[in-house]
């Protein structure tokens, strides 16, 4: 991927450096803290479309350099925003072993052991996620915490495949399957606020939709999510594990949360 990493000469200290906006405001992630919370009577549940998919649909599972990210049909959208905001891809952030604490967000300051985000762009008004990806209108993604408990048979579904990317830049296919399934039960409980791409260019353009439901995977799963890849390539002589892979919390500056439910 792009020369910034999580730490080290070119980590999230030093990416104002090279990428103007992950200094300025609105950024993420933050400590969703009561203090900040809203209740919104106005936010409705979440729903989603075409999030089944089918064996026969092919999905790209790859390794960025920075994450496990799976690409995503754009048959699957968010239909209960004001915009019909269609999927890009998914990928995750975790810690690292013997560290499960590597979600982004974190919720009156406790920190999950990994997150998931699914990235919607407004496809109502931009052609593709790269246009809309720095336009104040042009993001939404699903935030979902993972914390470790019961096995999570949906991961398999990628999970199975991980030895497949273990270095940046190697994809694989894999068969469709559920993404609902990796979303909690409750789409109608879920934090809101304005925010930023949580990797550089770190672009203010993101409407936040995390939900209050954690899911879990087990301790093996967490185990292979954070022991299995490398940030580098194949090639590269000194091996870089790909873990604890998130940003630290940004300032809240005065920004609200806004949340779907009341207690
Ligand atoms: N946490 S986060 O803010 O949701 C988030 C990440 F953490 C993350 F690593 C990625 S990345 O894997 O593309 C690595 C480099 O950006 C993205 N990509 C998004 C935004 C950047 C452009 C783009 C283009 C096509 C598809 C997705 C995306 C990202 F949005
Ligand atoms: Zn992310």
């Amino acid at each position: 991927g792009a020369m910034w990493t999580y730490s080290g000469p070119e980590g999230q200290d030093h990416w104002p450096e090279h990428y103007p906006y992950c200094g300025g405001t609105f950024q993420s992630p933050i400590d969703i803290k009561s203090e900040l919370m809203r209740f919104d009577p106005t936010l409705r549940p979440i729903q989603v479309q075409n999030y089944n998919l089918a064996p026969g649909e092919q999905l790209t599972l790859g390794n960025n350099g920075h994450s496990i990210q799976i690409s995503l049909p754009h048959t699957m959208h968010i239909s209960s925003l004001p915009h019909r905001y269609t999927a890009a891809q998914l990928h995750f952030h975790w810690g690292s072993r013997g560290r499960a604490a590597g979600s982004e967000h974190v919720v009156n300051s406790r920190q999950s052991a990994a997150e998931m985000h699914v990235v919607h762009f407004n496809s109502d008004r931009y052609p593709n996620v790269s246009t809309a990806v720095d336009k104040s209108d042009g993001l939404a993604v699903l935030g979902v915490l993972i914390e470790v408990g019961e096995f999570n048979p949906t991961f398999e579904h990628f999970l199975k495949f991980i030895n497949g990317i273990k270095y940046m830049g190697q994809r694989v296919q894999i068969p469709g399957f559920n993404v609902r399934a990796l979303l909690p039960a409750r789409l109608d409980e879920y934090y809101r606020y304005d925010g930023s791409l949580t990797t550089p260019p770190c672009y203010p353009s993101v409407l936040w939709t995390v939900f209050r439901d954690r899911v879990t995977v087990s301790h093996q799963q967490f185990l292979a999510l954070a022991t299995a890849l490398y940030a580098s390539s194949a090639q590269d002589s000194a091996p870089l594990p790909l873990n604890n892979n998130y940003r630290r919390l940004q300032l809240p500056d005065s920004r609200t949360v806004l949340v779907s439910f009341k207690e």
